[in-house]
């Protein structure tokens, strides 16, 4: 397929279910089609970026000993101070991660055909689908990327639905991760006053529906004109992401700035979620976040989204309110919070004006 040919991008990329990279890698379209032109005040200047952002960024920390209180302390002012963090030295194995990695590699990777056999209208389960940027039906402009996403539900669903080339993977990715999540829960919610073991129904409220995504981004011959995915921040209660060593995941700092998040081998980046600001009432913040494409180079990362349980009702903790704090949201049932997320482009941190009070 050449740039001069009179095909329809919507109609390839959206319609038909190819994606981008079957338009950009796969068949070398090498203009940027103008869906994908973002308004000027939504470009990302990276060398401006950079340079007011060059002496911040999210912290690093070792979490080798979970036990030790000072681990516990840099969780807990990350989360407050940042909403992200990379943690290392985390106990999921590297070549977990690195087989994981691969794996997703392998999908996008598949013809096209494969690739398709889990499009909605195709996927054998609603819990599998691959898809292209984030809302094309609702976008102005669409976002530089394809996704796999698969939500688990359990260990048979997984090897029934999930696609081949990647299940083992990604289902031991996230058993591993998981121990981590629970880790991690277990420190941000003691720092709030919720100081049992995390018990079933908890669970539910917190993590009762684990989503892992496959990001792929192509190169992108005008990277600061497009969105690779735009400003938003997450409606998990926190997210934990794998990326590849391409880099280009952007953090709100403070102000106007934008703080990169560089790929650290072995490393996993964790934010903090609408969630658990939520249900923190405004101490851990969910942060902004975008990425910005390569122009030479494609991208994965691999978000698992700790997401509450569909019908979890959620608010402040009545923890948090225990010392007559003021609540800054009302409640609101996690689905209707996920439904109303997905319905709009991404928009920065709009969906939480919805339930603030
Ligand atoms: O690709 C990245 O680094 C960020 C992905 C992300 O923010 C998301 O999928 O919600
Ligand atoms: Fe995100």
């Amino acid at each position: 397929m050449s740039d001069s040919s009179s095909i329809d991008v919507f109609d390839f990329v959206v319609k038909e279910g190819n994606g981008i990279k079957a338009l950009v890698v796969d068949n070398g379209f090498h203009t940027l089609p103008h869906q994908y032109i973002q308004p000027l005040e939504e470009r990302f200047h990276t060398t401006t970026t950079l340079k007011t952002a060059s002496h911040q960024s999210v912290p690093v920390i070792d979490v080798s000993d979970w036990d030790d209180p000072g681990v516990a302390e840099s969780i807990c002012e990350a989360a407050i101070k940042w909403g992200f963090f990379q943690i290392v030295n985390h106990g999921v194995p590297l070549d977990v991660l690195d087989q994981v990695m691969d794996s997703a590699t392998r999908f996008f990777e598949s013809p096209i055909e494969e690739r398709k056999m889990y499009l909605r209208a195709n996927s054998p389960s609603e819990t599998v689908c691959f898809a292209t940027s984030f809302n094309p039906l609702v976008e102005k402009v669409m976002e530089w990327k394809d996704y796999l996403t698969m939500l688990f539900v359990d260990d048979d669903q997984a090897s029934a639905f999930w696609p081949p080339v990647c299940r083992e993977e990604a289902r031991e990715y996230m058993k591993r991760v998981e121990v981590v999540i629970k880790r991690l829960l277990q420190v941000l919610l003691k720092r709030i006053n919720v100081k049992e073991e995390i018990g079933k129904e908890t669970e539910y409220m917190l993590m009762g529906a684990m989503r892992i995504n496959f990001n792929y981004y192509p190169p992108c011959p005008n990277p600061e004109l497009v969105a690779a995915i735009g400003r938003h921040s997450d409606v998990s209660t926190i997210t934990v992401l794998l990326q590849d060593n391409t880099g280009g995941l952007y953090v709100r700092g403070e102000g106007d700035s934008w703080i990169h998040v560089p790929p650290i081998d072995g490393a996993l980046v964790i934010n903090i979620g609408d969630v658990l600001q939520i249900m923190s009432n405004n101490l851990y913040k969910s942060v902004e976040h975008r990425a910005v494409a390569d122009r030479n180079k494609s991208r994965i990362s691999i978000p698992i989204f700790v997401n509450p349980g569909p019908d979890a009702l959620i608010g402040p903790l009545p923890q948090v309110l225990e010392n007559g704090e003021k609540p800054m949201y009302k409640p609101i049932v996690y689905s209707d919070y996920f439904k109303l997320f997905f319905s709009k482009p991404h928009d920065g941190k709009n969906a939480m004006e919805f339930v603030k009070i």
